[in-house]
């Protein structure tokens, strides 16, 4: 990985792509598009995530955001354990020992409507229909931004043709999150490292420092919150079916100071049994194929069991 290392050496600058010089630049086979596509796939080659500006959601929504996401984690604990998902890790998470300054809420299936009124109705029984707006359309947007990615990618390789099984195959989870301040001036785990099992996230960070991702080399680096920005990861399903092209980086959260923090993320994964299969296209001389033929929901039922550190993908689908 070539690091773009800042004066403060702890402090990485991921690559920062501006999805908002122009309206052309979205239009598909456009040169601003040619461009994004081969900057896009860099990043996630290189980095395994980036950074994007994107205006068609403002600062303003991204506040409301979070102002509603503290209003979320402010309820009882007892009405936020009521949101449990259909899988694990997908409801409520909070008071769990390994990370005890984390907290999260997810809602299943939020493109639906009424995915996100059931979740309101859960949290709210008088009803938060500010909640609900904001929520629908924020990730309607985010959701735009997460194909624009995925197709970008998918063009760079030539392999657009399975763009719309992709889409059609994914589950779409939003996720909010909220990290205790640790009140030490020593850094204290947010969350652990991991590599993303989901074909994408897009996460966006209040102004809190605390992500931090793992270098090829081995070392950690603290990303600074960009107001305004995006984080891109790539996940290990998307890794996988790019034959290792697209790299999943490590990453975690770490805390410290008196601040709490608080994100929020789109993340798109395979939907349940799908099987991840490498495209015929992306395996030659050059491109051996690395990893076998695998069933998604049984990967992460392997994942749950051994979360480790990071190399479960290898370990569970790579060819040796
Ligand atoms: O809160 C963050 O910035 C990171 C969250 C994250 O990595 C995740 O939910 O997978
Ligand atoms: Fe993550």
């Amino acid at each position: 990985m070539d690091l773009k290392v800042d004066d403060d050496d702890q402090i990485i600058q991921i690559p920062l792509i501006d999805f908002t010089k122009g309206h052309q630049d979205l239009e598909e086979g456009s040169d601003g598009w040619k461009n994004l596509c081969d900057q896009v796939r860099q990043a996630c080659e290189e980095y395994g995530c980036f950074q994007v500006v994107y205006s068609k959601i403002s600062v303003e929504l991204c506040e409301e955001m979070f102002k509603s996401s503290k209003e979320l984690f402010d309820l009882p604990d007892e009405t936020k354990m009521k949101n449990t998902g259909s899988k694990p890790y997908n409801g409520y998470i909070g008071k769990i020992d390994v990370v005890p300054l984390y907290e999260s809420l997810g809602i299943e299936d939020v493109l639906n409507l009424e995915a996100v009124q059931a979740f309101v109705q859960l949290m709210w029984p008088d009803g938060n229909s500010v909640f609900c707006e904001i929520v629908n359309s924020m990730t309607k947007k985010m959701y735009e931004l997460n194909l624009t990615i995925l197709k970008l990618l998918m063009e760079s390789y030539g392999v657009e043709k399975y763009y719309s099984s992709h889409v059609d195959n994914s589950d779409i989870i939003f996720r909010a999150m909220k990290y205790k301040a640790p009140n030490s001036n020593d850094s204290e785990i947010g969350l652990q490292p991991h590599v993303d099992k989901s074909c994408l996230s897009i996460l966006c960070q209040d102004s809190v420092q605390g992500l931090e991702v793992l270098s090829r080399e081995g070392n950690w680096f603290r990303v600074a919150p960009l107001p305004g920005a995006f984080t891109v990861f790539i996940g290990d399903a998307l890794k996988a079916w790019s034959n290792g092209r697209l790299h999943g980086v490590k990453h975690r959260v770490m805390m410290n100071g008196d601040k709490e923090r608080y994100s929020f993320g789109l993340f798109s994964s395979p939907k349940e049994g799908l099987m991840i299969e490498v495209p015929d296209e992306l395996v030659d001389k050059e491109h051996p194929l690395l990893f076998r033929s695998f069933n998604y929901t049984d990967f992460l039922h392997y994942y749950y069991s051994h979360i480790d550190d990071g190399n479960e993908l290898e370990v569970y689908a790579g060819v040796v």
